[in-house]
């Protein structure tokens, strides 16, 4: 009989492939499955886009980070938010058609690393699919929001009991009829895997491990056979990898290349982190930091392309992965493009995955260069700190060169468009051997040193060295053609146009338009909120409009904290806007100022603060901010009402009274005097910074504009 996704693949499948036939959709993630992020759209060009006017906007219901694209679809926009909600709206006028909440529990939000963001949904055959924080895998009827089927991806054996975690977050994909879902979980402790799933029915077609079964025994899986064969004589049979699962989650890329017919898996970093720690220190550890290409059909190996060995670093290469046709050597080549985590920008044949050339696109340290032949980076020695057992400051650090914002390519101008940053990250062993923790980020390294300390010198000196800008790449030169500097660090994808224009989102709050032959800044829209998400345009009833997801959020506010300020203040106020050349809407003020300091208590208990910090930057760090300061997503612990009381706070971190809103209780990971030591350690902070928060608000806007708090002038 022909499968189901036969005709489907000749409807939707035919329509991402020949995306140009109807610019006005943008229909998968990176709008065609070359994942350019190129538009022909020019009604809006760069003679006009000094008129662009907000044409809409829509109110989100979470006010956290918002990391997605929307998908538009014969004028019906499909947006993912904030703990996986889905809205249809109508992409003309921003009215809401439709939502689905899928009820994530609250009390999974510490079991992500990196906020409960979503990326991004799929469309096929009059479905939307869409995965979720807590591991489902929903398919929606794109005309009702009407569940058609929900699948659980994660399988109870992959989470080891406890040991083990995994969220979803990343965008999924549709090729062939069938739906790929990856996960995320490597800074606790996962084994990576993507499923593809029948498009249909749900029915769950095949999986492919990333990292060696721990006993190298069958999973009765498509790896199986290059897991065995090739992947496990890479790692030493006995390393911490064999409890906590190795790594290497596939959580942000996974792409379907229809001229290769093959789907490329970008594969993530090591679990834990310390190498090690992880494997002993012996060998590769296959397919980290690889990209792993499979058969649609059956997730058989093809051919993989490692580019960082050895991983210690979470130079994850999940990252957006992109093909082109590209000139080389007089000869038209389909390739990949690639700029992962680890500042190098590759370049891969896409049917063999063979090596042609490498360049850094950042500045970076860890290596002296990759090795022309082969691409594999030639180290620096002093990088590799679990096997000298020094300290490492290293550039990039752990959020990357790039992460998962976005980058576009224009045919017209032959430049990659990266949004580019730099955030270096102090590298240190765990002391004693590797120690995992329940309820909390596994990495082999000093929790105590994976922040800064609050002196001048220090701050200021790390300040200095973080930094945000888009990088024009040229592929066939392999260099920079020009930058665009921006304030700071975590800034939104890009997108690029037939009007020969370059969008982005800042962290800042602010939207722009460039010029995309030499990046003039032709437009600007403050969106009140940081922006780290990709803009996307479409047409709507005949008119093109430019829409993009306003919130900020994300691993950098988060984990960064105080430090995240860089960029300026936004307090997060989650929309999607939409622009168009004759819009009438206006944003109401923004009269909100994020959490103000509140006068704390005058005595804390200088005996326990030192367990405190250490517990809460075990703990807490990841979400409430490096040293306890927020950075005006979640609350700032330090002006917490629940500070105040021994009972009120342990009613929140130990029994879990705000788990509705997203913070897990901590009974089962922490005792009772460990919980207190920590609402110690946060009064302690709140009066330690306390006068020059108030100070730093001594302006007529009254928010913290200067991002040089705590820092010599
Ligand atoms: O190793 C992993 O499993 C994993 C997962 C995720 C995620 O699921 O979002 C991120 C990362 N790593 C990561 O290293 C990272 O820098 C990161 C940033 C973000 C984000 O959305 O802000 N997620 C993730
Ligand atoms: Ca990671």
């Amino acid at each position: 009989a022909v499968p189901a996704y036969a005709d489907a693949q000749s409807n939707t499948g035919e329509a991402i492939i020949h995306a140009d036939d109807h610019p006005e959709n943008w229909l998968s993630y990176g709008r065609t499955y070359t994942e350019q992020r190129f538009s022909p759209l020019e009604d809006i060009n760069r003679s006009n886009v000094g008129n662009l006017k907000l044409a809409w906007f829509y109110d989100l219901d979470t006010n956290r980070g918002q990391e997605g694209t929307p998908l538009v679809v014969d004028g019906v926009m499909y947006a993912t938010t904030n703990w996986s909600k889905m809205k249809a709206l109508d992409a003309a006028t921003g009215k809401l058609l439709w939502a689905y909440d899928p009820r994530t529990p609250g009390n999974i939000a510490d079991k992500g690393c990196c906020d409960t963001v979503n990326r991004g949904a799929a469309y096929w055959n009059g479905k939307v699919y869409f995965g979720t924080f807590d591991g489902r895998l929903i398919a929606l009827d794109a005309k009702t929001g009407k569940l058609v089927w929900s699948v659980n991806t994660i399988p109870k054996d992959a989470s080891l009991g406890q040991q083990r975690s995994y969220t979803v977050d990343g965008a999924v994909r549709v090729a062939k009829g069938r739906v790929l879902i990856g996960n995320g979980g490597s800074e606790f402790g996962a084994r990576g895997f993507v499923t593809a799933y029948d498009a249909e029915t749900g029915k769950m077609d095949w999986r492919f491990y990333t990292v060696p079964n721990n006993k190298n025994q069958p999973d009765h899986a498509a790896s199986d056979s290059a897991l065995m064969s090739k992947a496990y004589k890479t790692w030493s049979p006995t390393g911490a990898w064999t409890k906590q699962g190795g790594g290497g989650t596939v959580w942000d890329s996974i792409v379907y290349d229809p001229e290769a017919d093959l789907v490329y898996l970008a594969v993530g970093n090591g679990s834990p982190w310390n190498y090690k720690y992880r494997s002993d220190g012996i060998g590769d550890n296959l397919f980290l930091g690889s990209i792993v290409a499979v058969k649609p059909e059956t997730g058989e190996y093809v051919w993989h392309f490692q580019e960082t060995p050895m991983d210690q670093w979470d130079y994850t290469s999940v990252q957006q992965i992109m093909t082109l046709d590209l000139p080389i050597n007089g000869e038209k080549r389909h390739v990949i493009v690639h700029a992962p985590k680890n500042g190098f920008f590759y370049i891969l044949d896409a049917k063999t995955g063979e090596f042609l050339s490498g360049n850094n696109y950042v500045y970076q340290n860890w290596a002296q260069g990759l090795d022309p032949k082969t691409g594999r980076p030639i180290y620096n020695p002093d990088a590799l700190y679990t096997l000298n057992g020094k300290e490492w400051y290293g550039i990039p650090g752990d959020l990357g060169g790039h992460n998962f914002a976005a980058m576009a390519y224009s045919p017209k101008t032959g430049l990659v468009y990266i949004p580019a940053q730099q955030v270096p990250f102090l590298y240190k062993n765990q002391v004693g051997g590797f120690k995992a923790h329940p309820d909390s980020w596994n990495l082999g390294l000093d929790m105590n040193k994976a922040g800064l300390p609050d002196t001048p010198e220090a701050r200021t000196a790390f300040m200095k060295d973080l930094k945000g800008w888009i990088v024009a790449w040229d592929p066939k030169k392999q260099q920079a053609a020009w930058v665009v500097d921006h304030k700071g660090p975590w800034n939104g994808g890009l997108l690029a146009t037939g009007g020969d224009l370059l969008f982005q989102g800042l962290a800042n709050g602010e939207f722009h338009a460039y010029d995309a032959t030499n990046g003039a800044d032709l437009f600007h829209f403050d969106a009140q909120s940081g922006i780290i998400a990709p803009p996307i345009t479409y047409k709507a009833k005949g008119k093109q409009y430019v829409a993009v997801e306003v919130g900020w959020g994300g691993i950098y506010p988060f984990f960064l904290g105080g430090l995240a300020r860089t960029s300026g203040w936004t307090v997060n106020h989650s929309r999607v806007v939409a622009f168009s050349l004759d819009g009438n809407a206006v944003l109401p003020p923004q009269n909100d100022k994020g959490f103000l300091p509140v006068k704390p208590p005058a005595q804390y208990d200088t005996k326990v603060t030192d367990n405190g910090y250490f517990q809460f930057q075990t703990y807490c760090a990841a979400c409430h901010g490096d040293n306890a300061e927020g950075a005006g997503v979640l609350p700032d612990l330090r002006w917490s009402g629940s500070i105040r009381h021994q009972d009120a706070f342990y009613n929140v971190v130990g029994r879990g009274a705000l788990t509705a809103y997203g913070m897990d209780r901590f009974d089962t990971s922490m005792k009772p005097d460990e919980i207190e030591a920590i609402r110690q350690f946060i009064i302690k902070r709140a009066n330690e910074t306390y006068q020059r928060e108030v100070d730093a608000r001594k302006n007529d806007k009254g928010i913290p504009e200067n991002a040089t708090l705590g820092i010599t002038p």
